[in-house]
Parts: structure tokens; sequence; C-alpha cells
């Protein structure tokens, strides 16, 4: 069993960093976006997604982040606050930025897409002086997201929250929620991505995700040789996933767990990740066995892709206890 080491004195669980968006998923499905005609809005953004999911558990959860100063920005406050999400360490911008927009196409269960428009958004705006120290000191766990390291000052402003995460023993999840369209270029992706995951207690990622940050390597590595790799720094915890397959836990003592998968009515694949973390995360700060978060967040992930949002497709416990106990599991 790893030991997290987590400060349990403190008042918050969870603080999430970084992106504040909105998901417009097509309602009508099975179909390209070009032939859709509506849209049904959604808090997104894959921090917020988790932090809503792990508030739904049960977990006191914090945010830093920044939003829009129009209706966007007050409808993403207005659900953060409706979920007991202390939004304290979220700033309001006034340079006239936008809500990151994330069209989502359902073209069949299996075959879904989503398409960001992310010109000017808000949420890359936050700024190292937005940051607050006092607020951090105050939480067990940091979640910090890779799409805010595309820019400027956003990326300054995460490797502040790592400072202050250290200097405070608050355990960092970082999950890796690669979006290509974010960065100029592969390269400085693995850059800052690999600067990051060095400071980081768990990371979680699918395989392509881990073999973006893998690119400078001359040598394809196995999914424990990835793992062995950042226990070579903080981590103490990888999780790889692998979609319908499952996902595969490494632990610095050496040990793994194979996920499984629970069966589920899949209406879109998208926020399988997210509703993962959220659940997951909620298992290791409630100090349960590793395999228990797995089985957790896989029931989670099967439950939020049988939804059409991600961020109110979030179970709450009590939905996701029945699931645990009532679903048919396929070990891979
Ligand atoms: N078709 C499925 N049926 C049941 N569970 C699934 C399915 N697809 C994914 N999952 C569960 O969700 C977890 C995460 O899925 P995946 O590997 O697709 O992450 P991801 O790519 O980060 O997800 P997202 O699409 O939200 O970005 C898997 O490890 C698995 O437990
Ligand atoms: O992370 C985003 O900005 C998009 C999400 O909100 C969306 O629900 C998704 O892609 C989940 O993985």
């Amino acid at each position: 069993m790893v030991n997290l080491n987590l400060k349990t004195d403190r008042p918050l669980d969870l603080i999430a960093v970084g992106r504040l968006a909105i998901d417009l998923n097509a309602e009508q499905i099975n179909r390209p976006m070009e032939d859709t005609l509506s849209f049904r809005k959604y808090v997104g953004g894959s921090p917020a997604n988790i932090a809503i999911g792990a508030a739904q558990l049960g977990l006191q959860c914090g945010f830093i982040g920044k939003v829009s100063n129009d209706q966007m920005g007050r409808f993403i406050l207005g659900f953060l606050k409706e979920k007991n999400i202390d939004t304290s360490g979220v700033v309001v911008d006034q340079t006239g930025a936008v809500t990151g927009l994330t069209f989502t196409e359902i073209k069949s269960p299996q075959d879904c897409s989503i398409l960001m428009y992310r010109d000017n958004v808000a949420d890359l705006k936050l700024d190292p002086s937005e940051v607050s120290e006092d607020y951090i000191k105050k939480t067990k766990a940091m979640l910090i997201s890779g799409t805010a390291l595309s820019a400027s000052p956003s990326r300054e402003a995460v490797f502040l929250a790592l400072e202050y995460a250290r200097k405070y023993d608050v355990i960092v999840f970082f999950d890796l929620d690669y979006r290509p369209y974010t960065w100029i270029s592969d390269k400085e992706t693995a850059i800052y991505y690999n600067l990051a995951a060095e400071k980081c207690d768990v990371i979680i990622g699918t395989r392509d995700e881990f073999d973006m940050l893998e690119q400078f390597e001359r040598e394809k590595k196995t999914d424990q040789e990835i793992a062995r790799k950042w226990f070579g720094h903080r981590a103490k915890i990888v999780v790889i996933k692998h979609g319908s397959q499952g996902s595969i836990t490494y632990t610095k003592d050496g040990r793994s767990y194979t996920g499984g998968v629970f069966k589920t009515k899949v209406l879109k694949t998208f926020g399988a990740g997210d509703g993962y973390a959220s659940a997951f995360i909620y298992g290791l700060l409630k100090g349960w066995e590793i395999s228990r978060a797995i089985e957790y967040g896989s029931a989670s992930a099967a439950i939020v892709i049988s939804r059409h949002s991600c961020s109110e497709a979030m179970p709450t416990k009590a939905e996701l206890d029945q699931f645990v106990k009532t679903a048919e599991k396929v070990n891979p």
C-alpha cells in the first residue's frame, strides 16, 4: 500500500487548477456535427469536470482558475457553487477574454469527436499573481491538468501552484489531459509536460498521452518502464488508461493493479477519463486500497459515458455505490 502522507487537518480535500469552459454537446446524435442543429450547454473543462465529480461524491473541493466576464463565466460560477465547490480561487477576467467552447459530435457511441474553440480564452490568462499561497495551504491535494501548461501566463501560474503545493506537502495529481490543438509544437508540449510531471505525486493519462511525453526517447517503453521513469522523480502512483480495455496502475513499491471495466450502455466516449479521475482521486483521498479506488474510477467512467453530459453526468455517491454493487464487471 502506498502512503500518500495526506495532511488530514485541512479544510479542503482537493483544489483543481485550470480550465473552466463550456461543453456544447450535440442534441441530434448518431450523425456528424454538420447535420447537428442544436447543442445542450454544460459546464466543461477537464479539471472542472473532475472537481465536479469529486464534489458529487462528497469531497470538499476548491478551484483556481479564470472565467470570462460574461454570461458564460457567470453560468460556470453558478454551477460550481451549486455543486458546493469553493470558488474563492476563481478570478473573473477583465480583458475581454472569452470562455472556451467545446462542441462535441456523437456520430455513434464509439465514434465521437470534440471541436474546441479556444482563441483568447480566459482560462489561459490565469496569472501567477492570482494563485494564492494561503489558498493552496488549505488543501490536502491539488489537481493540475496538462492543457493549462499550453500558454503563458497560465503555464507559469501552474508552476507556481506546484511550488506552493510542494512547500505545504499538498499531494499533486496530474491528469495529462493532452489536447493537441491547444499546443504550438509537440516538442514544446513534451518539455512542459515533463517539467510538471517531475513535481507530481500521482500521474494519470492514456498510453497515447504518456507516449507524447516520451517523444525525446529513442525507444518505446512498456507501461511498466514508463511508470518506473516517474518513480525516479516524485511520483508514487502512475495510472495508464486503456479505454474500453481498462487501466493499469503502478505504485512505487513495485506493485501493479489491472483495472477492469463495467458493462454500460455507451452513449458517448468522451468524459470517461474525467469520471475515472474524479472517483479514483476520491478513493485515494479516503485512504482506500488502490484496487478499490480503481474500481470506483472505472464505475464512474462507465456511468459518465452512458449519459449525454460530462459534468452533469458525474454520479452522486449513492448512485456510484449502487452501480458498483449491481453492474456487471468485465475484467481484461
Ligand atoms: N467503453 C467503455 N466501457 C466501460 N468503461 C470504459 C469504456 N471506455 C473507457 N472506460 C473506462 O474509462 C477509463 C478511462 O477511459 P479512457 O482510457 O478512454 O480515458 P480518456 O481517453 O482520458 O477519456 P476521455 O475520452 O474522457 O478523454 C478506462 O480506463 C475504463 O475504466
Ligand atoms: O476538457 C475539455 O475542455 C472538454 C471536456 O469538458 C469534455 O467534456 C471532454 O472532452 C471530456 O473529456
